[in-house]
C-alpha cells in the first residue's frame, strides 16, 4: 500500500515523513481556506530539493486555472499535482500538454453517492482519483472521513488508481483499507498531536496502511 502524508510546511515535516517510510510528501499551495500549513512554491521547491529518491513531492491546491497550475507546478519542482477544486478534464489537458512528465491527481470529494460518476467522468483525464470529504467551508483537510461504501464502489468501477483520503488515522486506516481496496492512502490531520505533527503517529499510521491485507488489483488496465 502506498501512502501520502499531506501537508509538509517544515522540514522536520519532512523529515518525520521520509523517516515514517512515505512514498509521498502533499505541499500546501494556492489553499482558498485558512490553513496553518500552506507553504510558497519556493519553499516547496527547497524541500523538494531536500528529499531521498523515491520520496513524490506532491503540490496540492485548490487553484483551479490552468496556467495558475502550470506555474506553481514549475515553480514548486512537484512531479505530481493534486487538483482539489472544480476543473474541467478540459482544463487538465491544458495542463498536460504544459507539462507532459506530471502526474495529475483530481479529487473527488465523496459526499453522496453522484461522487461515482463524477470520479468516472475524470478518470479519463486525471492519472489518479482522490477520494477525500468536504464541508461547507473547507474542501479538504477536514479530518472527517466520509462512506467508505461509496469510495469502495468508485474503486471497483474506476479505470485509474484510486487514493483514499479524508479523516484517515493510524487507528482506522487498516479497516479502510480492508474496505474500500484503494491505490494509496492519504492524510494530514490524523497524523498530528494537539495540532503539530507527530513522529509516532506518523509512523503508526505507515507501518498499519502497509499491514493492511488487500488483494492484488491491476491498475494497469
Ligand atoms: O490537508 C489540508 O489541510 C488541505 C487543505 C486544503 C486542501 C486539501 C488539503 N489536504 C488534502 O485533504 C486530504 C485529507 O485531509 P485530512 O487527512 O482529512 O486532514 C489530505 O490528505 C490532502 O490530500
Amino acid at each position: 500500500m502506498r501512502v501520502k502524508i499531506c501537508g509538509t510546511a517544515t522540514f522536520a515535516d519532512l523529515a518525520c515523513a521520509v523517516t515514517a517510510g512515505a512514498d509521498a510528501v502533499g505541499f500546501l499551495m494556492g489553499i482558498t481556506h485558512v490553513t496553518q500549513d500552506a507553504v510558497t512554491p519556493e519553499a516547496a521547491a527547497a524541500m523538494a530539493a531536500a528529499l531521498p529518491p523515491f520520496v513524490e513531492p506532491v503540490a496540492v491546491t485548490h487553484l483551479t486555472k490552468p496556467t495558475d497550475l502550470i506555474r506553481i507546478v514549475d515553480a514548486s519542482h512537484c512531479t505530481t499535482l493534486q487538483i482539489q477544486d472544480m476543473v474541467t478534464p478540459e482544463d487538465i489537458a491544458e495542463v498536460r500538454e504544459a507539462l507532459p512528465y506530471l502526474r495529475i491527481v483530481k479529487a473527488v470529494h465523496v459526499m453522496d453517492a453522484s461522487a461515482v460518476a463524477t470520479a468516472k467522468d475524470f478518470a479519463g483525464a486525471a492519472d489518479a482519483i482522490l477520494l477525500d470529504t468536504r464541508t461547507v467551508d473547507r474542501i479538504g483537510g477536514t479530518g472527517i472521513p466520509h462512506d467508505w461504501n461509496i469510495s469502495a464502489k468508485i474503486v471497483e468501477e474506476c479505470l485509474v488508481p484510486v487514493i483514499l483520503a479524508g479523516g484517515l488515522t493510524p487507528e482506522n486506516v487498516t479497516e479502510a483499507i480492508r474496505r474500500v481496496r484503494p491505490y494509496a492512502v492519504d492524510v494530514h490531520t490524523g497524523v498530528k498531536k494537539n495540532g503539530v505533527r507527530d513522529a509516532e503517529r506518523t509512523r503508526a499510521f505507515v507501518v498499519n496502511a502497509r499491514s493492511a491485507p488487500v488483494p492484488h488489483t491491476s491498475i494497469m488496465g
